[in-house]
């Protein structure tokens, strides 16, 4: 009996698992060699000192200093001691300074000599944390030009929206859209036109160096640029710095009617989110103002802002 307690020991210390079992009050009854390790590595508690500790004080703990994950591991744990559930798992990212590091935490019971002990495990699951997370941040570029496409694009307008309205901040949206970018690709071929995509993708990318500024490849060769806590005034200057730009880059196109280098049209709307109107509305709105921008004769941004009472108005010059 003395030597299968050993060859157990010796079996749990060789997992990998950080594992501790614990009773019903959540007094730790045993931990195996890469819990201790763990906390040795991460300053928590040497080996010795972690029997007689109680998990969920320390979970309540984290909770009270605002770790959400911690509040969720309490609760979990105590729903499986009370029967509620027959076990719970919980994966949470555990960062250190130096790297990014997820876990998952996996609660279950078990009854020995009439008690009952739960066995709560810690897996290292970053290595596929880290897969999956390279894999969602490709879903959500766009392929040839790096920037995002428009499924991020409707996700960051949504997020964006919901931030000004709660900040009560105004929005403003700008899709921009290249002139006569067919015949760029009629003259000088396919690949000339994918390289004049990359161009203004960079162009674009350097204008959204600000936390609440999304960039976006729209559609073929049409983008997108959110502007979050920026009213039409400033959110124009941007696009005014596009066109500099643009003409700086001096991308030849001689089939185009209206210049010999590549030319863009923008509708530019602002909002300031109410529950009256939604990201769909600002979209719309920028849709239009872009439809007329290339109607007047394109090369040109047509601006409209919306006033308090959710009505859109003009701007011919702000
Ligand atoms: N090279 C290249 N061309 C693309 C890509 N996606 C769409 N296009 C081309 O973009 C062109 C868009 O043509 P139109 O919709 O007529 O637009 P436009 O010529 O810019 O005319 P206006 O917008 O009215 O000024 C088409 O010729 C498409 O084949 C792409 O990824 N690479």
């Amino acid at each position: 009996m003395e030597k299968s307690a050993e060859f157990l020991r010796l079996v749990l210390n060789s997992i990998e698992e950080h594992i501790a079992v614990i009773d019903v009050s959540g007094v730790i009854c045993f931990v195996n060699q890469s819990w201790s390790s763990y906390g040795d590595q991460n300053q928590c508690l040497s080996n010795d000192k972690w029997t007689a500790i109680n998990y969920l004080s320390i979970c309540d703990q984290a909770s009270l200093t605002g770790d959400e994950f911690g509040r969720q591991a309490g609760t979990g744990i105590r729903q499986v001691i009370s029967g509620q559930t027959a076990s719970y798992s919980l994966e949470y990212p555990c960062h250190s300074d130096e790297e990014h590091r997820w876990f998952i935490m996996h609660v279950s019971p078990f009854e020995f000599d009439n008690a009952k002990y739960y066995v709560i495990t810690h897996q290292d699951v970053t290595e596929r944390k880290l897969a999956e997370l390279a894999v969602e941040k490709l879903a959500r570029l766009d392929g040839l030009t790096d920037i995002y496409n428009r499924r991020a694009f409707d996700e960051f307008l949504q997020q964006e929206w919901e931030l000004s309205s709660t900040l009560q901040q105004p929005i403003s949206l700008a899709v921009i859209d290249l002139d006569y970018f067919k015949q760029l690709n009629d003259c000088y071929g396919h690949l000339a036109g994918d390289d004049c995509l990359k161009q203004i993708a960079q162009l674009l990318k350097g204008l959204s160096d600000s936390p609440r500024r999304w960039c976006a490849r729209y559609g073929g060769e049409e983008f997108a640029l959110i502007m979050g806590n920026l009213d039409a005034v400033k959110a124009r200057q941007v696009c005014e710095e596009f066109f500099e730009q643009i003409l700086h880059l001096n991308i030849p196109n001689i089939g185009s009617p209206i210049a010999s280098f590549m030319t863009a049209s923008i509708g530019l709307a602002e909002a300031w989110p109410t529950n009256k109107t939604s990201a769909t509305d600002l979209l719309n709105k920028a849709d239009n103002l872009l439809y007329m921008a290339k109607e007047q004769g394109r090369n040109r941004i047509e601006v409209s802002r919306q006033s308090p009472n959710s009505e859109w108005s003009q701007l011919s010059v702000i």
